[in-house]
C-alpha cells in the first residue's frame, strides 16, 4: 500500500494497464446502462404488463411459502431506475475517456461541462430545475415511484378510490426489489389503468410498504417529541443517538407542511409522461396525508406498527386508513437509554464461539425483556384533527411465510452492534456463502417494528448498485419476532480500517474510494433518497477494493418541493452547517457535505471537524472555513440557530490543512483536489457541488489517476474477528491497552495456568 503513496506515475501506469481492460468492457456496459434509449423504453413499456403478470404469479407462488423474499432475477444495473448508469459501467466509461485525455484535461464524460465553463462556482445538474421558491429540484428522471409499490395485483388497477387502491396494494407481499428495478414503468402502467380520482392516492404519502407497515396517527405529542431541541452531543460514540426522538418527530413536520403539488414541481410528474398518465392524475387535488387511521398489523407475530406516515420508500395506504380513527397511540418513549439495553445483546461469552447456531442465540436474545423503543416513530395527530376513537382494524399478513429461518445460518462472529441492530458474520448452511446478518433491534416488541429498520429494509431491498451494500433477503428468527437482513459480507468498514492502518490513503486511492462513493450517492440522489448518515463507519470495504454504503436507518425519501424534516440527522462530525444551524428544509447537499468530511478524513486519516457538541462542531467548522455571512451564503442570517455573536473568523484555512506540497507530513492535495474539497464543503447548500458534478470533477482525471480497485491495498478481514478483540486492537488508547492486559491477567488468574 505504501508503494502507491505519492507515486502518481506509478498509479498512472497501473491505471493505464487497467484502462485497456475497461475499454474492452466499457462499451457494452455503457450501452447496457443507458435506459434513456427510447427504443429500450418502448420495448420495456410493451413488456411491462407481461412482467407484472409474471411478477404477480411469482408473488403468489412465494406466498405459498417457497423460499425467500428475493427474486432470483436481478437487474444488471441501476439503469432501469431511469437512466442510472451502474457504477461499474460508469466508471469504466470514465476510465475509457480518461485514457484519451491529457493529464489535467477536463472530463466531459457526462456530456456536461464543469461549472468552470459557465463561470459558476459549482456545476448545476443539467436537468435540475429551479422551482418558484428558488429551490433547486432534482433531475426529472429516475425512479418515479416508491419502489415498494411496484408489485400490485392487477385487480387493484380497477379500483377507483384511494382506499380501494390501498386495499389492493396491501395484499401484496414484500416485493422483489430486483424485479422492480427491472420494470421501472410497471407502476406507471398500473397507474394508467386507475381512474383519475384514484390518482390522488398516488401521492407518495399514501403509499406504505405493503406488508410491513401500517399507517398510524396520534396527536402531535409535542411533549414526547422535542421538535426543535438540539441536544448536545456528548461523545463521538453516541453522537447519533440523541436525535432519535427528533427523527421520529420529523414526520409531524411533514404533516404540517403540505405543499400544493403541481405537475411542474411534483416528482410524480417528472419524466416524459404524456397527458393522461399519472402526472395528470396527480394534478388533481392532493389530499393531506396522514389523516389516517392506525392499523395494527400482525405479521405472524410481528406487529409492524406504523407510527408515522412519512413519504418513505414505498408507502401504501391501507384500507380503512382514511375512515377510521385518529388513535392517539402515543407510544411511551420515556426510556431511551439504548446503552443499557445494548448489554442485553452483548457480553455473552457464547458470542466468541465459532459456529454457534444462530437460532439458539436469537432465542436467548429474544427473551430479553428490557428492550427499549427508540426507533419506532410514533405519530399522533393534531387535536383538531382528532376523530372518534375506533379500535384500529387488525390485519394479518402472512408475509413472513416465505422467509427462510435464521437457523439456516451458522453464526461465526459478531461484527458489531450499532444503534439499530447487531451485525453478525454468518455462513449460509446451504450454500456455504459467508454473509453479514443484521438483526433488527426490536426494542419493544409490543410497540412494533422500528421505523428506521423498515426504512432500511425497504431501501436496501429496493436498490441495487455496486456502491450500495446488497441485501440478499430477509430471514426470521425462530419465534418470528426477530428479523434479519442478509447482506453481502464486507471485510472492513472505513473507520475501523483507518484506525488500524499507519499511513493515510494516497491521493490515487482516495480517488478510487471517492469515485465509488460518489457513484453510490448519485444513485441515491437520483432515486430521491437522502442517506443522512454518511460517515466512514458506514462505508464498507472489501478486499476487492470495493466500497459500499451501508446503514440506511436514517435514510429517507425526499421530494420536490422540499418539505421539512428533522435537522437532527447525520452524525455530528459529518453534519452540514445548515443542519447544525437548525434548518428543516434541506436536500441532497447535506450528504455532499458529509462527503467533503469523508474525503478530508480519507486523505488525513483524521476526522476533519471532530466537535463534541453542536456548538463546538460549528466552531470547528468556522475556524477552518471562516465564519459564513449573508454574502457568501444568502439566507444564512435567517437560519434558526444563527447567533449574532458568532466569532468572526475571517479566513478559510482549509488549504493549510491540505497543502499542495508538504514537508511536515500534512496530507497533500493538488489544486484541483482542493477545489473539489472546497466545493463539497461549500457553506451555501445551493452552491454545494452535486454528486454528478463531483464525479466529473477534473481531480479524477488528472494524475495520479484513481487507483484501480484491483490494486487497492488489502488487509486482513477485520470483520472476521470478534468485535471486542477488534475494539481493543483498533484502540490506541494506552488505558485501554492496560485494561486489556489486566483482563488477560484476570482471566489467567481465574481459569489459570495453575488451575
Ligand atoms: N454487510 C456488512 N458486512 C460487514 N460488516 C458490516 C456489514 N454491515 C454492517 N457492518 C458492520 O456493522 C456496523 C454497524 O452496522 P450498521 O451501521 O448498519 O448498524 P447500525 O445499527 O445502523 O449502526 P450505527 O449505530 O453505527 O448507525 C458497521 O459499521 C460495519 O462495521
Amino acid at each position: 500500500m505504501a508503494a502507491g503513496r505519492m507515486g502518481g506515475y506509478r498509479d498512472y501506469d497501473v491505471k493505464d494497464r487497467d484502462s485497456s481492460v475497461d475499454v474492452v468492457n466499457g462499451k457494452e456496459g455503457y450501452e447496457r446502462g443507458r435506459s434513456g434509449n427510447p427504443e429500450n423504453n418502448k420495448s420495456r413499456g410493451r413488456d411491462v404488463r407481461d412482467r407484472i403478470r409474471v411478477r404477480q404469479k411469482d408473488i403468489r407462488e412465494r406466498e405459498v411459502g417457497n423460499g425467500n423474499l428475493r427474486s432470483s432475477s436481478r437487474s444488471d444495473s441501476g439503469s432501469s431506475g431511469g437512466g442510472i448508469v451502474s457504477h461499474g459501467v460508469k466508471q469504466k466509461v470514465l476510465l475509457v475517456r480518461t485514457m484519451d485525455r491529457e493529464p489535467g484535461e477536463l472530463s466531459s464524460e457526462s456530456g456536461s461541462d464543469d461549472a468552470t465553463e459557465s463561470g459558476l462556482p459549482f456545476k448545476i445538474n443539467e436537468s435540475a430545475k429551479v422551482v418558484e421558491n428558488g429551490i433547486r429540484s432534482p433531475p426529472e428522471k429516475k425512479r418515479k415511484f416508491s419502489p415498494i409499490v411496484w408489485d400490485r395485483d392487477e385487480k387493484e388497477e380497477t379500483v377507483s378510490t384511494r382506499n380501494k387502491v390501498a386495499k389492493a396494494v396491501t395484499a401484496s407481499p414484500l416485493p422483489s426489489p430486483k424485479e422492480k428495478r427491472e420494470s421501472p414503468n410497471a407502476m406507471l402502467d398500473t397507474l394508467e389503468a386507475i381512474p383519475a380520482e384514484a390518482g390522488r392516492s398516488s401521492d407518495p404519502e399514501y403509499l406504505l410498504p405493503s406488508s410491513l407497515v401500517e399507517p398510524s396517527v396520534g396527536g402531535h405529542g409535542s411533549d414526547e417529541f422535542p421538535a426543535s431541541g438540539s441536544p448536545m452531543m456528548p461523545s463521538s460514540d453516541s453522537l447519533r443517538k440523541p436525535w432519535q426522538a427528533d427523527l421520529e418527530a420529523e414526520n409531524f413536520g411533514d404533516d404540517d407542511y403540505v405543499p400544493t403539488r403541481n405537475i411542474s414541481s411534483s416528482r410524480w410528474a417528472a419524466g416524459n409522461n404524456s397527458p393522461g398518465d399519472e402526472g395528470e392524475i396527480l394534478d388533481a387535488e392532493m389530499p393531506k396525508r396522514r389523516k389516517t387511521t392506525p392499523i395494527s398489523e400482525s405479521l405472524e407475530g410481528i406487529r409492524v406498527q406504523r407510527k408515522s406516515l412519512t413519504p418513505e420508500i414505498g408507502e401504501i395506504m391501507r384500507q380503512g386508513s382514511e375512515a377510521g380513527t385518529r388513535s392517539s397511540e402515543s407510544t411511551e418513549r420515556g426510556d431511551r437509554s439504548r446503552s443499557s439495553s445494548a448489554n442485553h445483546y452483548l457480553g455473552n461469552d457464547s458470542e466468541k464461539d465459532e459456529g454457534t447456531d444462530l437460532g439458539d442465540e436469537i432465542r436467548r436474545m429474544d427473551t430479553s425483556s428490557s428492550r427499549l423503543d427508540t426507533d419506532s416513530e410514533d405519530e399522533t395527530e393534531a387535536p383538531e384533527e382528532a376523530e372518534p376513537s375506533v379500535p384500529p382494524p387488525q390485519r394479518s399478513v402472512n408475509m413472513l411465510q416465505g422467509c427462510r429461518s435464521v437457523d439456516e445460518f451458522e453464526r461465526l462472529n459478531k461484527i458489531d452492534e450499532g444503534t439499530y441492530g447487531v451485525v453478525y458474520r454468518a455462513r449460509d448452511k446451504k450454500s456455504g456463502e459467508i454473509v453479514a446478518l443484521k438483526k433488527v433491534k426490536m426494542e419493544k416488541e409490543r410497540e412494533g417494528f422500528p421505523m428506521t429498520s423498515l426504512r432500511e429494509i425497504n431501501i436496501l431491498l429496493s436498490f441495487h448498485h455496486p456502491s450500495i451494500v446488497d441485501v440478499k433477503e430477509v430471514v426470521v428468527g425462530s419465534s418470528l419476532d426477530s428479523i434479519f437482513m442478509v447482506m453481502e459480507y464486507m471485510e472492513h468498514d472505513l473507520k475501523a480500517l483507518m484506525e488500524t492502518i499507519k499511513q493515510p490513503y494516497s491521493q490515487s486511492e482516495v480517488k478510487c474510494l471517492m469515485l465509488q462513493l460518489l457513484e453510490g450517492v448519485k444513485y441515491l440522489h437520483d432515486n430521491w433518497v437522502l442517506h443522512r448518515d454518511l460517515k466512514t463507519s458506514n462505508l464498507l470495504l472489501n478486499n476487492q477494493g470495493e466500497l459500499k454504503i451501508c446503514d440506511f436507518g436514517l435514510a429517507r425519501q425526499y421530494g420536490s418541493p422540499l418539505k421539512t424534516y428533522t435537522h437532527m440527522v447525520v452524525t455530528l462530525w459529518y453534519r452540514a452547517p445548515e443542519l447544525l444551524l437548525g434548518t428543516r428544509q434541506y436536500s441532497t447537499a447535506i450528504d455532499m457535505w458529509s462527503l467533503g468530511c469523508i474525503m478530508a478524513e480519507l486523505l488525513s486519516k483524521q476526522p476533519l471537524f471532530n466537535g463534541k457538541t453542536e456548538v463546538d462542531q460549528l466552531d470547528k467548522i468556522f475556524r477552518t472555513l471562516g465564519t459564513p455571512n449573508e454574502t457568501i451564503w444568502p439566507g444564512f442570517s435567517k437560519l434558526p440557530g444563527v447567533r449574532v455573536n458568532f466569532v468572526k473568523h475571517q479566513y478559510n484555512l482549509l488549504r493549510k490543512k491540505f497543502p499542495a506540497t508538504s514537508f511536515t507530513g500534512s496530507p497533500v492535495l493538488s489544486d484541483s483536489g482542493f477545489d473539489l474539497l472546497n466545493k463539497l464543503l461549500t457553506y451555501d447548500p445551493e452552491k454545494r457541488i452535486t454528486a454528478e458534478a463531483a464525479l466529473n470533477h477534473e481531480w479524477f482525471s488528472e494524475v495520479p489517476l484513481p487507483k484501480s480497485k484491483e490494486f487497492m491495498p488489502t488487509f486482513p478481514a477485520q470483520h472476521a474477528q470478534d468485535r471486542r478483540l477488534r475494539r481493543v486492537m483498533k484502540s490506541p488508547d494506552p488505558l485501554e491497552e492496560q485494561r486489556r492486559k489486566e483482563l488477560q491477567q484476570g482471566e489467567l488468574g481465574t481459569s489459570g495456568l495453575f488451575g
